[in-house]
């Protein structure tokens, strides 16, 4: 929560599956995305955690994706590309922004948590949106998120938002993977995940995706311990993350929660 103007603090993360299309960023959801985010900054203090610097990287230069070194270069090269696109279209809300790369080890060391965190509240004090994603170029291996997925529960966590909003290429988490199982079952509220369910294969989706639905259990795991909620929507049709967060209404989404009972 916000000290200074008693709005409510969410985390929202957009994947690489919403924002890519035909191996570039897509223009067209990412503008409905900012448009989004516009609305829901009259009602909350924002910060975005977004993917799409590899595919951005790889709509400039051609190098292979596939290899750890090529997705590195190709970081390096698509995260100005994707800041400067998200600029464009936030200067149209005059919404001003800042960018914020993070490792796995600035959560390990509580000193350079404590910088990041008082960063953000700076940013968010000052109405400025803080754009989050992982510092590819010199995560190692071992201090690697990899996924943006429990890359934004961390930072929800240490920025005191109450509740993050993963967008997805589906509308939530199903009794199987709905991109396989034609009938699987959406389940609205779950209220706690199970090992297996957390030990599975990661199942991603897109060329540049990498986390798959495993990761954001985990995410929603690892905020539900902290008594804190995650919701996962659909990213390409914004209206159950609106009617949620806007109107106050639980429509096609999941939300975990240790709040309400399951159903
Ligand atoms: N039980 C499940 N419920 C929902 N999605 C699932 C499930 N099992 C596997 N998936 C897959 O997870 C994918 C989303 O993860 P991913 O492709 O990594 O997206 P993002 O880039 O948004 O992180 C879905 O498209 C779906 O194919
Ligand atoms: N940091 C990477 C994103 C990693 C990634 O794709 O994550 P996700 O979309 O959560 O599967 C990038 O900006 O391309």
């Amino acid at each position: 929560m916000s000290i200074e103007n008693n709005k409510q603090r969410i985390v929202i993360k957009v994947g690489s599956a919403v924002l890519t299309e035909n191996n570039q960023i897509a223009k067209e959801r990412m503008r409905n995305l900012v448009q989004f985010i516009a609305e829901l900054s009259n009602l909350y203090d924002v910060v975005l955690v977004t993917s799409g610097a590899v595919a951005a990287g790889y709509s400039a230069l051609k190098l292979d994706k596939r290899k750890q070194i090529g997705k590195k270069a190709l970081a390096a090269a698509g995260q100005p590309i994707l800041m400067t696109s998200y600029k464009k279209k936030f200067d149209v809300y005059k919404i001003d922004t800042a960018q914020i790369l993070l490792t796995e080890d600035d959560f390990d060391s509580r000193k350079r948590t404590h910088m990041f965190q008082e960063i953000i509240n700076a940013h968010l004090e000052n109405d400025i949106l803080p754009i989050v994603n992982e510092n590819d170029i010199t995560s190692t291996p071992e201090q690697l998120f990899g996924d943006n997925d429990q890359l934004s529960a961390s930072v929800a966590i240490a920025i005191g938002a109450d509740i993050l909003v993963i967008l997805s290429d589906i509308n939530g988490y199903y009794d199987s993977n709905p991109k396989k199982k034609y009938d699987a079952k959406l389940r609205k509220i779950v209220n706690k995940l199970t090992a297996e369910e957390l030990e599975d294969a990661s199942t991603p989706n897109n060329e540049f995706a990498t986390g798959g639905i495993v990761t954001k259990l985990l995410a929603a795991n690892l905020m539900m311990k902290k008594g804190r909620e995650m919701l996962l929507c659909n990213g390409f049709d914004l209206s159950a993350a609106s009617d949620y967060l806007i109107k106050g209404e639980h429509t096609e989404c999941t939300l975990f929660t240790t709040k309400v009972p399951e159903i």
